[in-house]
C-alpha cells in the first residue's frame, strides 16, 4: 500500500552534504506492523518523515496505493497527513497547557473548519474519550501531561494519533523514553491497535527486544534497506534457550 522507490535524501547545511539515504527501496503491505532497526543515524526518522510526507525527498517517489504523495500541492498534502497518517514520537508532543481530552482532540481542531467541528463536536469528543479509555486513561482525562507518567503521555500521544482514524501509524521510537515495562505496554498496545482497528503500522526502533511483537523487520544502513529477517521469538520459549 505505501511504497518508497529508489527514495534519496541529501541534508544540506552550511556547504556540508550529509548524504543519508541513497536509493532506498521500501514496500509498506496493507495491515502489518512494520518494524525499521539500523545503527544511529542511519536515516531511520528521516525514512519515516518521507513516508508521511513531513518532508520531501531529493529524488525517487512515495506512494500510496499506486499514488504518489511525495510532491502534493500543500493542502491535498495537509489532509493526507490530518486523514491518513497518524504520527507517534518519542516525546510525546503533547501540548502542555491542554488536558490530555484536548490533546486528543486536537487534530480535529486543526482539520475542521469551526462550523465542521461544532457539528461534529459531540461525536469526536466521545471517540476521543472512548480512545482514551482503550488506553487506560478513563480516569485522566483532565490530567495535563505534567501530570502524567512517560507511560500515559504516549498512550495520550496514541489515542491522538488514533482520533482521525488513520490507516497508517508511523511510530518514531515511541518507546525510546521508557523503561522496559512501559516500553513493552506500548508497543502490545500498538499491537492490539494493528489488529483491531485494521491499522497498518510502522514502526523506528533501537529496540531489538520489542521487534518481535511485530509482522517484519528491516534494517536500514549505508542509505538503503540491507536486511529483512523474521522477528526472532521472545522469552523462556526461544528454542536455544528452551533447550539448555
Ligand atoms: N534537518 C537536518 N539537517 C541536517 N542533517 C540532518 C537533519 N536531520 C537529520 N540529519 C542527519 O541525517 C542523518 C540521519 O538522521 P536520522 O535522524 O534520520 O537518523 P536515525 O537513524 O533516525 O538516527 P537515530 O536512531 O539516532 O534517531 C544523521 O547523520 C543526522 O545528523
Amino acid at each position: 500500500m505505501l511504497i518508497a522507490e529508489n527514495l534519496q535524501k541529501t541534508y544540506r547545511r552550511h556547504a556540508v552534504e550529509v548524504p543519508v539515504l541513497t536509493r532506498l527501496n521500501l514496500e509498506v503491505r496493507t495491515g502489518e506492523f512494520l518494524s525499521i532497526i539500523g545503527a544511529s543515524g542511519s536515516g531511520k526518522s528521516t525514512l519515516l518523515h518521507l513516508l508521511g510526507t513531513l518532508d520531501e525527498p531529493d529524488g525517487g517517489r512515495v506512494l500510496l496505493d499506486g499514488k504518489r504523495i511525495d510532491n502534493l500541492p500543500s493542502r491535498a498534502r495537509d489532509r493526507l497527513r490530518n486523514e491518513t497518517f497518524g504520527y507517534i514520537f518519542q516525546f510525546y508532543h503533547l501540548l502542555p497547557e491542554l488536558t490530555a481530552l484536548d490533546n486528543v482532540l486536537m487534530p480535529a481542531y486543526i482539520s475542521n473548519s469551526t462550523l465542521g467541528w461544532w457539528r461534529n463536536r459531540a461525536r469526536l469528543r466521545h471517540r476521543a474519550e472512548e480512545l482514551l479509555e482503550k488506553m487506560g486513561l478513563g480516569h485522566r482525562l483532565k490530567h495535563r501531561p505534567r501530570e502524567l507518567s512517560g507511560g500515559e503521555m504516549q498512550r495520550t500521544a496514541i489515542a491522538r494519533a488514533l482520533l482521525m482514524r488513520p490507516r497508517v501509524l508511523l511510530a518514531d521510537e515511541p518507546t525510546g523514553n521508557l523503561d522496559a515495562k512501559a516500553g513493552g505496554e506500548i508497543v502490545h498496545l500498538l499491537r492490539q491497535i494493528n489488529r483491531e482497528e485494521k491499522v497498518t503500522i510502522v514502526m523506528v526502533t533501537h529496540n531489538t527486544e520489542i521487534v518481535s511483537e511485530t509482522d517484519r523487520v528491516v534494517r536500514m544502513a549505508g542509505g538503503m534497506m540491507i536486511e529483512e529477517a523474521p522477528p526472532q521469538p521472545r522469552g523462556p520459549f526461544h528454542p536455544r534457550l528452551a533447550a539448555v
